[in-house]
């Protein structure tokens, strides 16, 4: 390989992947996406797994921003039960596909309404064979029917309002589904879509099942890697905005491509702050497929190398948090 050839990625079996439904502007949160991971100097692609209801014009646009497109089947939860998942939330069943996409070994998954503000390329590096994800929070009315939010308790702040004694044991880690670390696998394919034809549907859809599914290898990571916004005004003591590298837009009215700021919450100035970054990446053209190099612009002399460009340490937190420390290449 000549010196001054570089390459796209480090290792061509890791990507990126997210879920697109429908004819609707959630497109514009994934080429938003898109370019964040372009500005953050990722290695990896971004596959975008479509619902055959997504138009030509969209997935052009996608492959006009270097979105790898893949057309998934939609995933239906057990018959004539969706009505216990939150409807707008049946869709989301569709993203147990991405466990057949085995061409690549590792993924993570990111929601189209998140936006990546720093390289998280490490996490790939994450020791094999468990489930990464960030811990949701239970205080928001999202939450009004479960347990947890009648009693006032929320895992982000357990010793706050404890749980109650004569309740049993309190609920394991949940994490939010918008973000996670997972490898694509045929075998945890099929037992997903097995497990999922005797399980109803539950509030939370796609998610309440994953965290089931996965809750032997679930392995919290910390909100740095997926703020889900309402920890801003519930848990303040848990976020430091200068630290977060992962963003999820995922509380009410907070969609910046919809924002009006008209919502409870949405006046504040971390949320107007967070909201116009994400307009400066999506309106910056030159963050477009077309305007970069197609390859990194590091020169890489000695490509047996490359599997070393990041090395990931891991400290786990006294709570079980999985902390990873990651060292930016040596000076070659
Ligand atoms: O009309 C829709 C609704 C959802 N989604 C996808 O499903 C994900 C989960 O939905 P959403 O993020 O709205 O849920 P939230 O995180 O806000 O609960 C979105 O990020 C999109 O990737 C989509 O493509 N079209
Ligand atoms: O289908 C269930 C969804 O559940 C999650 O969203 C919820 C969750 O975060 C709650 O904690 C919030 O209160 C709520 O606003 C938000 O919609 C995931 O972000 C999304 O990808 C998807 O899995
Ligand atoms: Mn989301």
């Amino acid at each position: 390989m000549s010196p001054n050839v570089v390459v796209s990625g480090n290792n061509p079996n890791r990507a990126y992947v997210t879920f697109l439904a429908g004819n609707g502007d959630y497109v514009k949160g994934v080429v938003g996406l898109a370019k964040g991971l372009r500005k953050a100097k990722s290695l990896y692609p971004l596959v975008v797994a479509v619902l055959p209801d997504v138009p030509c014009d969209h997935r052009e646009i996608l492959r006009f921003q270097g979105c790898i497109v893949r057309e998934i089947e939609s995933v239906y939860p057990p018959e004539n039960q969706t009505q216990f998942a939150m409807a707008y939330y049946v869709i989301n069943y569709s993203k147990l596909r991405i466990w057949e996409f085995v061409e690549y070994e590792k993924m993570i998954y990111l929601d189209g309404d998140i936006q990546v503000m720093d390289n998280i390329d490490h996490l790939f590096e994450l020791e094999d064979g468990y489930f990464y994800a960030v811990m949701d929070c239970f205080c928001e009315k999202t939450w009004s029917n479960s347990p947890q939010y009648k009693i006032g308790y929320c895992q982000q702040c357990p010793e706050k309002t404890k749980w109650p004694v004569g309740m049993g044991s309190a609920p394991p880690r949940y994490f939010n589904a918008g973000m996670f670390v997972y490898q694509p696998c045929l075998f945890t394919y099929c037992r997903l879509l097995e497990t999922l034809k005797v399980t109803p549907p539950t509030s939370f859809a796609e998610q309440d099942f994953l965290n089931m599914f996965f809750r032997d290898i679930y392995k919290p990571i910390p909100p740095t890697y997926n703020l889900v916004l309402a920890l801003l005004w519930r848990h303040p003591e848990n976020i430091d905005l200068d630290q977060v590298k992962v963003v999820h837009y995922c509380a009410a009215g907070s969609k910046p491509w919809r924002y009006t700021g008209k919502e409870e919450n949405m006046d504040r100035e971390d949320i107007k702050l967070l909201v116009k970054k994400w307009w400066d990446i999506y309106e910056d053209e030159s963050l477009d497929y077309k305007n970069n190099n197609l390859i990194t612009t590091a020169a890489i002399d000695e490509p047996e190398k490359l599997g070393s460009l990041v090395s990931t340490t891991l400290s786990e937190d006294d709570d079980g948090v999985v902390n990873p420390q990651w060292t930016a290449p040596s000076a070659a």
